[in-house]
This record gives C-alpha cells, structure tokens and sequence, in this order.
C-alpha cells in the first residue's frame, strides 16, 4: 500500500564529521530508497544537533539562525546525492532536492528563556564546568551520556516554504527539508527574523508531517523499539504504545528529556493530529520491516 510518509533521521545516520556523514549518507539512503520503491511518498527531515554546536564553535560570532542554516546546507547536500546516487543504481530517476527550510516560531516562546536543546559534542563534568565560565555556554547533562551544550529550543508553529514542499511532494519529487528542525524565524510584518534558537527535528517532522497530511511519521534512531525502564533490569522494549500509555510513561519519567521525550511527544501529537495517522520509532537500518509493521514501536491514538 503507498503512504505518505515524512522520515525523520536522526543523529546515527549522519555520524559526527562532515567526512562520516559523506559516508553514513550511503547507508541513510538505502532504506529511504527502499520505502520509494514500495510505492510510499517520502518526505525526509533530519537533525543537526552535533552539526549547528560544531559550526557554531568552529565561528562564535555566526548568528544561531545562521549556523542553522549551513547545517542544512551542508547535510541536505550529502543526503540529496547519496540518495541520488541510491536511485540511480537501481535504475530509478526520481528527483530529489533540498529546500532551505524556515519554521516559525513564537518570540514570546517561553523556552527562549529556559535553554533546554543539546547540540555539540559531550563532555566531561570538568570541561563544562570550564565551558561554563570560559565561553558563558549553559552546559547540562545529556541523559546520561555526558555533557553538553543546551540551547532555546521554540516549538514550531508553521513552514514558511510549506506551499514549495506540497508542491514538490505532489509532484513525485523526494524532498528534504525543516534540516536540523528548521531554521528559527519569527514573523515581523513582511519579514522573517532569525532567532537564535535550535528547534527539535522530531517536533518540526511532526509538524510538516501535518502540514502534508502524511499517513506516518517515522522517527528513525539507534534503537528499534521505545522502552520504558529503559537500561535497567527490568527494561521492556514495546511494538505498540497508545497515547493514553505513552502519556502515563512520560509522567512516570521512562523518556530521558535531552532524546527519546520529544520523540515520543512527536509521536503523541501527530497520532492525536487526525484519525488514522500513526507514528513509528525505530532504527534506520529496520524502517522498511518497521513500515510493514514487523518491528519498531508504533504509536497509535
Ligand atoms: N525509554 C527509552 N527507550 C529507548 N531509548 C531511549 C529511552 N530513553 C532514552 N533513550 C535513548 O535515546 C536515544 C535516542 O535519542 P538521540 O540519540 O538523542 O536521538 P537522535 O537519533 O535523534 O539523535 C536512544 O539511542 C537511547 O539511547
Ligand atoms: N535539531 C535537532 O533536533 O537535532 P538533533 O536531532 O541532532 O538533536
């Protein structure tokens, strides 16, 4: 059956160097291809939380907004071709490009004030400590891998380029766009106005996701499955989670905040957005078998 499907791809798939991403790429783009060549509609977004803190340290005096926008640049870049070069080997011409992306967001949004987004690389407790007070970063640890960086991170309200994507969907083309969440931007009369702000890939996918009103919104990262306990004994992974269950975990505290939360809120939201829509999260390498409905955790109203 062919469903509209907005993939969004997260940090394992692009590696943590512009040389890594250039060859993760590759292996990005087979499953991506594969849910083409089933007959799906696939619209893919990505993250760039390691990518916008690497800019953004490499040039301190680049504007966030800005920063966010070459992240972009540069992943749709790699990912455009490496899926270029994935339909050609199968024979396949289909377009695919990438549209440099702005998402709109509240200026009054409270998270402006409450930096809560990681980007960058880890660190030790003594190197952010020395972060802190060097460079005036707010440094907090990252759910339990160490710590890192954290940025405003604004909810998205709406796309500037929607009308381009709908039109380039609709037309059969592949399309990677709100890279690294999007671009930041608040609306001032005619104008669009940078922020300096890192929004979350998994919340503007879900958003474009609405937008082109997809059947799935697949959340591709290094797990499989969701699971609640998650690295304890009694660690459960789950194959299906209904909303009112997903919110219960995330009272209880299963979803670590700086990773699998907003992913999972993500998949709340879409899966609320209208009957039949449904969320998946799972790894890259299994979204194909994840689409038939063989592995991953699916997130239904
Ligand atoms: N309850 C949970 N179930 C599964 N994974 C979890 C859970 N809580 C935290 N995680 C961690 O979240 C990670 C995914 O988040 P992250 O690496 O930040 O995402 P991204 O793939 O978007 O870069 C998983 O690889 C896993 O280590
Ligand atoms: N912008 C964003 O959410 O990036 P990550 O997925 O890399 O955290």
């Amino acid at each position: 059956m062919s469903n509209k499907i907005v993939v969004a791809l997260g940090g394992n798939a692009l590696g943590k160097s512009p040389k890594e991403q250039l060859e993760l790429v590759k292996e990005t783009a087979k499953p991506i291809v594969d849910l083409i060549q089933e007959g799906n509609n696939v619209i893919v977004a990505h993250g760039n939380g390691p990518q916008v803190g690497m800019i953004n340290l490499a040039m301190p005096d680049m504007p966030f907004p800005e920063c966010g926008a070459m992240s972009q640049g540069y992943i749709g870049y790699h990912l455009q071709n490496a899926i270029r070069e994935e339909f050609l080997n199968r024979g396949m011409n289909t377009p695919v490009s990438t549209v440099v992306t702005q998402v709109i967001v509240d200026k009054d949004d409270k998270a402006f004030n409450n930096p809560t987004k990681p980007i960058g690389s880890f660190y030790n407790e003594e190197e952010a400590k020395k972060l802190e007070q060097e460079k005036g970063y707010d440094m907090k640890e990252d759910a339990g891998r160490g710590y890192r960086r954290v940025v405003p991170s604004p909810i998205p309200i709406d796309i500037a380029e929607k009308e381009t994507v709908k039109i380039l969907v609709d037309n059969g083309h592949v399309v990677i766009t709100v890279g690294g969440g999007g671009i930041p931007v608040i609306e001032d009369n005619n104008s669009l106005i940078g922020v300096p702000a890192v929004i979350d890939k998994d919340f503007a996918s879900e958003k474009i996701a609405e937008i082109l009103d997809a059947d799935y919104l697949i959340i591709l990262t290094a797990v499989e499955k969701v699971a609640i306990n998650f690295g304890k004994e009694n660690e459960q992974f789950l194959d299906k989670l209904n909303v009112d269950d997903a919110y219960k975990y995330i009272d209880e505290g299963h979803f670590a905040p700086g990773s699998m939360l907003p992913k999972v809120r993500a998949a709340i939201k879409f899966a609320e957005s209208k009957s039949g829509r449904k969320s998946l999260i799972t790894s890259l390498e299994r979204a194909a078998d994840g689409i038939q409905g063989k592995t991953g955790t699916l997130i239904v109203k």
